[in-house]
């Protein structure tokens, strides 16, 4: 049963079914993309705890996949601990990684991983005091219970910290006023470090990392992603510890996508996705297993293969325009571009910064995947179909 049935759940899906499995998708809305694929489809509200439950019970699915952040993870946690379904990676790492204060303080604080410096803040004068007590200028708030950059703002003088308090109060993901904010890597640039835990021949754990993921993000959405991300010894051997040290606290099997900020040798770990990431779509086109397929293989306990078959990006494709029911324009010059392919994700309402599709790319060269990418993007034209 998969907890979210956007892009990324829908791979996920269909990765599962090619191996045999009968597989449940679940979202707030019909018609949610992974939906379209899987066997049996629910539409329920995954943050309500009664909802979740009593869905979980009639269902009894063997695995509960979660795929987005907002579901009622307490009682996921409830039900893993009654022992009436299994929970990937971990009831625990789902709510850890659901509230950026559970994941930031066991990074920092228990497991004495690199980070940003930070504090979390119930109100505008608490947020002031942070700032002026040591965070300074310039630095990021963002909701504890957010994500793909909601409610988040980065400021650079006291001007602006009323506008970027109130923004994260209209951008959290439930209405209560725990804010993060967090001095400002200005880093050279930033990865995500696909970490795969899967089971060996001797049905023991063992660690996988994928070559690194360089991303663009506009307003903390992501934009562009392109692997391998050209990356010092040094660093990549820190990442990489950074990496094992999280995912081996989080435990479980499956996919975990690790975010961290690189400037020169130095490494921070940022926040960690207990399942496939968005930026790792780019695995579509540049892995012999992609993200998806590896996510499926490490849950289901077979073999995994995390080896790089070329350099690949991927470029966002946003709605553009609001309504239901739209059709793309510009396929064809899109694919026209060489080494392109697109994934339409079918989600049935656009809106303008609606991440609606992605266009991706491979060449022996890593910046031509990527202007490739792009380009193939600037062809699509979603429109309204009327
Ligand atoms: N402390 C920081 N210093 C510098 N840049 C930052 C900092 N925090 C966030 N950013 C920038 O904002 C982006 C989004 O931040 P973050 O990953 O915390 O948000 P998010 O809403 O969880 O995004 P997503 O759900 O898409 O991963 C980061 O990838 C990075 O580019
Ligand atoms: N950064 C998290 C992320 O990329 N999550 C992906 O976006 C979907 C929600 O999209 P929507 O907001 O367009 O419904 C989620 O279901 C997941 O696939
Ligand atoms: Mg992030």
């Amino acid at each position: 049963m998969l907890l979210g049935s956007g892009e990324l759940g829908k791979e996920v899906l269909i990765a599962l079914q090619r191996l045999g499995v009968e597989t449940i998708a679940v979202d707030r809305y019909a018609d949610a993309p992974g939906q379209q694929v899987a066997h049996h489809a629910h539409t329920v509200v995954m943050s309500d705890p009664a909802q979740l439950k009593a869905l979980i019970r009639a269902e009894k699915p063997d695995l509960v996949v979660p795929e987005i952040e907002a579901i009622a993870t307490q009682a996921l946690e409830e039900l893993e601990a009654a022992g009436i379904t299994r929970v990937i990676p971990t009831a625990r790492a789902t709510r850890l990684t659901m509230d950026r204060e559970g994941i930031r303080r066991l990074a920092a604080e228990t497991l004495h991983q690199p980070t940003s410096p930070y504090k979390f803040c119930d109100s505008l004068e608490e947020l002031q005091a942070a700032i002026d007590g040591g965070i300074g200028y310039p630095c990021v708030i963002k909701p504890v219970m957010s994500s793909s950059g909601k409610g988040q703002s980065k400021i650079d003088d006291p001007a602006q910290v009323q506008a970027a308090w109130d923004y994260a109060m209209a951008g959290g993901r439930v209405s209560h006023n725990r804010i993060i904010v967090e001095g400002f890597i200005d880093f050279d640039y930033e990865i995500t470090l696909l970490t795969v835990r899967a089971l060996g021949t001797d049905g023991q754990v063992e660690t996988h990392f994928c070559a690194p993921i360089g991303h663009t993000q506009r307003a903390g959405d992501y934009i562009e992603s392109w692997q391998p991300q050209a990356m010092a010894p040094l660093a990549l051997q820190r990442a990489q510890e950074v990496a094992k040290a999280i995912t081996d606290n989080l435990g479980g099997q499956g996919v975990f996508g690790v975010e961290l900020f690189i400037k020169g040798d130095e490494v921070w770990f940022s926040e960690v996705s207990p399942r496939p990431h968005d930026t790792g779509m780019v695995t579509m086109i540049s892995q012999w297993q992609n993200e998806f397929e590896l996510h499926a293989r490490a849950i289901l306990g077979l073999p995994v293969d995390t080896a790089l078959r070329t350099p690949g990006a991927s470029a966002v494709i946003y709605g553009q325009v609001d309504g239901r029911g739209i059709v793309f324009d510009g396929v064809e010059e899109a694919l026209r571009v060489p080494q392109t392919e697109l994934r339409l994700f079918g989600k049935p309402e656009s809106f303008s910064n609606r991440r609606m599709g992605v266009a991706l790319a491979y060449d022996k060269d890593v910046d031509v995947a990527l202007q490739r990418a792009n380009e193939a993007a600037r062809h699509i034209k979603p429109r309204l179909d009327r």
